[in-house]
């Protein structure tokens, strides 16, 4: 019988529908710049052989700002945002200029989809993302996904692309979800180190505690180890494997070869709203509950009431994503909250009945309902 690995292995690598996130150490030439044309041509061989042959990619590839330090004269990547974003300016309009290029060759045509993390926090923008994305497969087209940066503020910045490849998969429905960086695979401690060994296979989260996972090891990456493992996580949830891997191995990775590491999905996912509320949107306020609410909602899994909350804090609007927090300040669940911060205060503490009968019957509704909460 197949074992686990190799058949995660072929189901990626058989996957009608792929999502590819490439970083921006693999396509920038040893101390970053200048786009690493013969790189990009690779992956992109790779990936218009599969288009040809009748699946869809959705590439989500970094490198604008990488690709912009060159041409801006400026030696190193940036680290003030304003001049990420000039660079990413300049660098994106290269990078698929490289990319049509590429796929050009091929007889095939690109599409840059420029995505915030606010269309991925509001459910309608998150719809229409997908809309979009559907619409360009169907057409035949290869998306190109990126981070749009020059209009990103610092706060609600993605900042790596990890996170939102593995949003994508989830959105698009994909059936496997490609991580390539600079490194081979997961290692049990960052490769830096030296002795660290490869992990093959991830099946559960558990498996992770064994694991040390550390930053970048690049001059123009971000995120590190760190969101590659919580991007294969999220993409878990959505039910997707995940195989990591160096750009160089793709070809062979795709065809089931035992390089890199794959993450099995996890055995049970949630629905699709309540993974978009997990870790689509990004919580505008706190509310601190007492120990009889951690547990209604933890144990009973009840909706939250006004006469749990102790505490509120943030500026956030009634429909709002919002972080649910024990008394010590752990987040237990992210909930869509029915009030607006400046209503809450005078509520807390109080039961519904009391609310009602004092300022109307619309007082009687819960702060979150559990249809609208998500515990983590
Ligand atoms: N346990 C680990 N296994 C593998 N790589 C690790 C580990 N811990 C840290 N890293 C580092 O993570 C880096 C990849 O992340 P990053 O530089 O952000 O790449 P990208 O630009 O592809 O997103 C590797 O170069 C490696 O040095
Ligand atoms: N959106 C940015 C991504 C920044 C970045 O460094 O991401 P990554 O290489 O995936 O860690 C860019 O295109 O430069």
């Amino acid at each position: 019988m197949e074992d686990t690995a190799a058949g995660l292995r072929r189901s990626v690598g058989e996957a009608h529908r792929l999502v590819v996130k490439v970083g921006s150490s693999s396509l920038t030439s040893p101390g970053g710049g200048r786009l690493d044309e013969r790189a990009l041509t690779d992956l992109v061989d790779v990936l218009a052989a599969r288009r040809v042959a009748g699946g869809q990619v959705v590439l989500v590839s970094s490198g604008a700002i990488a690709a912009g330090i060159g041409p801006l004269g400026l030696g190193r990547r940036p680290t003030d945002l304003a001049t990420q974003q000039a660079a990413a300016s300049v660098g994106q309009g290269a990078l698929v200029a490289a990319y049509q290029a590429a796929f050009g060759r091929h007889g095939l045509t690109v599409g840059q989809v420029l995505l915030t993390a606010d269309d991925t926090t509001r459910r309608s923008h998150y719809t229409n993302a997908r809309r979009t994305l559907e619409r360009l497969l169907e057409l035949g087209i290869v998306p190109i996904v990126n981070e749009n940066d020059t209009v990103a503020t610092q706060e609600i910045r993605f900042g790596d692309n990890d996170r939102l490849a593995a949003l994508v998969a989830d959105l698009v429905g994909a059936g496997g979800l490609v991580l390539l960086t600079d490194v081979d695979a997961l290692y049990d401690g960052p490769p830096s180190r030296g002795g660290a060994r490869r992990v093959p296979l991830v099946t559960t989260s558990a498996e992770l505690d064994a694991v040390t996972i550390g930053g970048t090891g690049s001059a123009v990456g971000s995120g590190g180890m760190v969101t590659k493992v919580e991007a294969a996580g999220i993409a878990g949830g959505a039910g997707i494997p995940t195989l990591l891997t160096r750009l160089p191995d793709v070809g062979a990775a795709l065809s089931g070869a035992d390089v890199g590491t794959v993450f099995a999905p996890a055995a049970a996912t949630q629905a699709s709203r309540k993974r978009w509320l997990a870790h689509a949107t990004t919580a505008r306020g706190r509310l601190v509950l007492d120990d009889g609410a951690v547990s209604a909602l933890t144990d009973r899994r009840k909706s939250l009431l006004p006469a749990g909350i102790t505490a509120v804090s943030g500026s956030f609007a009634a429909g709002d994503p919002v972080d649910v927090c024990a008394a010590d300040g752990r987040v237990i669940a992210r909930g869509l909250v029915n009030y607006a911060s400046g209503e809450l205060p005078r509520l807390l503490g109080r039961s519904t009945r009391d609310l009602a009968r004092e300022l109307g019957p619309a007082y009687e509704r819960e702060v979150v309902h559990r249809d609208h909460l998500v515990l983590l």
